[in-house]
């Protein structure tokens, strides 16, 4: 997963991560798809089943009527003509029960069409036994052949010496149930045998064996169970949506094409929701926290004394993978989304809780912090030092400020001041580069400058390192402290040292790069051991 997000992110191999989302929304949707489709079969199996129970219920409702209607109506001796003609009569009712019969204790006498059966037909052990002595008894599944009814077949029912014969069409199950759905309809007797009624022979105890508790994996087959209130009757039903798809061949295709085009649409707009959730920028606010937040520490040395006496906290931030972050990246997200103020607290509570526990007591130390420009007009700025107070004289706090677009003197001054009233010294940062206004260096009420990198960096010979000494001059004029920063080399720092006492701190890879609270403290540590003679490392 974390692969793919890179992927989509750094638009590696766009078809191949266009084709992972897509394939993905198609599965999705293709498991909402078949998700849909088996509630509908499922409904298809329970309604088929619910009809055929009703149909079958009403149907012995019928028969029982029937056979009690005609009970109360036969009034002469069993088997004679007249009998035999209030049978007939009986029969001829539009109901489609047309056969009746004498048959006391199953053993039929006569019926309506065959007339008087001599010997009697017996029909021996009813399949059914009646529930009590004013139930049913039912034969299941007859040939009606013997009893004078060829080529029919059904059930009969006996109530109290009238039978009925129950044409198996009656009881079947309705012809138009699609060719994906299979049913098994059975009777339950009064001692708990299933009978099978109609249907496909087999599968109640395939439904029952695959809903029980040892059943196996899905076999892409949907199965349900219905059985009426009383528990007489049961359906048994299975679907099976490959068939269904097969016999909807057109309606399958489109289904298919119509997941396909929208799985390709859903991919894109997956593509770009997560390129929009997981970019840096939005990955950077949700997080953004004093947790995630880092100080890093610069150590500043004393050019004369060879100690180092102040530190620059510098900003890092730990992204969601760990990976630690530099400031180019986030701090213009800080001021984008107006979060500077709330930024500077975060940083300048984290870095003295970090310092004041990782130094001696008895440490002295310059800490510098950057301020944004943005910030230089807002009145709440000094109040975000206000928890350095406390810490005097351990800490004397530096805040950097660098000049911008946006900065106008007479607010930045009534700032600088507010800032000095707090205990905060004032420094112009970057100074050189951007936009540094020789009119701000001379009269904004300013502690110190912080020359620019780009002249300590710059090669030997080149302008910007014949300009150095030039620009020291300048700001050593305006009677400002003065840090160089960007001393990479032994070389350079001995240059600088050589300009005199002009250049008070330096600051660079060659003193230290910025480092984690812990190493920091090692690094001091070893620097008080260190005898103040010895130059440090020039
Ligand atoms: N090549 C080279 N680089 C050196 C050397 N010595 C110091 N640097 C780098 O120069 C930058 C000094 O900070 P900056 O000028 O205030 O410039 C800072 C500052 O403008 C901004 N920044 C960092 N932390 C904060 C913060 O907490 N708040 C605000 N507002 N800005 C911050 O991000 C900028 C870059 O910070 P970093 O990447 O930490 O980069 C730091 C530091 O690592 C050297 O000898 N060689």
């Amino acid at each position: 997963m974390v692969k793919l997000v890179n992927a989509v992110m750094l638009e590696r191999r766009s078809w191949l991560v266009r084709l992972v989302l897509s394939a993905l929304s198609f599965g999705v949707f293709l498991s909402l798809a078949l998700f849909f489709a088996r509630q509908e079969l499922v409904r298809s199996i329970e309604s088929a089943g619910h009809d055929a129970v009703g149909r079958l219920t009403a149907l012995d409702a019928k028969v029982d009527g029937a056979l009690d209607e005609l009970r109360a109506q036969l009034t002469t001796t069993p088997c004679t003509p007249e009998f035999r003609a209030q049978l007939r009569r009986f029969a001829y009712r539009p109901d489609g029960l047309n056969e009746f019969m004498f048959a006391p204790k199953g053993a039929i006498e006569c019926s309506v069409s065959t007339g008087r059966f001599d010997p009697s037909i017996d029909l021996g052990t009813p399949d059914i036994l009646p529930s009590d002595a004013a139930g049913s008894a039912v034969w299941l599944q007859l040939d009606l052949k013997s009893i004078g009814l060829d080529g029919l077949s059904g059930s009969i029912v006996l109530r109290d010496a009238v039978a009925v014969v129950v044409p198996k069409e009656q009881s079947e199950i309705a012809t138009e149930t699609p060719d994906w759905l299979s049913l098994e309809i059975m009777r339950r007797d009064s001692r708990g045998n299933w009978w099978h009624r109609s249907g496909d022979r087999g599968l109640y105890g395939a439904v029952l064996a695959a809903t029980g508790p040892n059943r196996s994996g899905f076999d892409g087959l949907f199965r349900r169970m219905v059985c009426d209130a009383s528990g007489s009757y049961c359906v048994a039903g299975i679907a099976d949506p490959w068939r269904l798809a097969a016999s909807q061949k057109a309606a399958t295709l489109l289904a298919v094409v119509v997941l396909l085009v929208v799985s390709h649409l859903a991919a894109d707009v997956l593509r770009a929701w997560v390129k929009r959730y997981c970019s840096f920028e939005n990955r950077f606010r949700r997080h953004l926290s004093a947790d995630s937040i880092i100080c890093s520490y610069q150590p500043v040395m004393d050019l004369r004394t060879g100690r180092v006496t102040g530190c620059e906290v510098l900003a890092r931030w730990r992204d969601v993978d760990g990976s630690i972050v530099f400031p180019d990246r986030f701090i213009p997200l800080v001021e984008r989304h107006g979060l500077t103020l709330a930024f500077t607290r975060a940083i300048v509570e984290k870095a003295m809780n970090e310092l004041s526990q990782a130094l001696p007591d008895d440490a002295r130390l310059h800490v510098a912090f950057n301020v944004f420009p943005v910030d230089l007009s807002d009145k709440r700025l000094p109040d975000v030092f206000r928890c350095c107070q406390s810490m005097s004289p351990r800490f004397s706090i530096i805040a950097e400020i660098v000049e911008s677009a946006a900065f106008v003197a007479c607010e930045a001054r009534a700032q600088i001041e507010a800032l000095r009233r707090a205990d905060v010294q004032v420094y112009l940062d970057d100074f050189g580069a951007g936009y540094s206004n020789i009119q701000n260096l001379a009269s904004l009420p300013i502690e110190g400058v912080k020359l620019d990198r780009a002249f300590a960096m710059a090669p030997d010979d080149s302008l910007m390192a014949r300009m150095l000494a030039h620009a020291i001059e300048l700001i050593h004029v305006s009677g400002r402290v003065i840090v160089v920063e960007g001393v990479e080399t032994a070389g350079r720092l001995a240059s600088l040292r050589a300009l005199g006492s002009a250049v008070e701190r330096v600051q660079g890879y060659h003193i230290s790069r910025p480092l984690p609270i812990d190493d920091f403290a090692v690094f001091m540590a070893s620097e008080s051991q260190r005898p103040a003679s010895l130059p440090h490392a020039a």
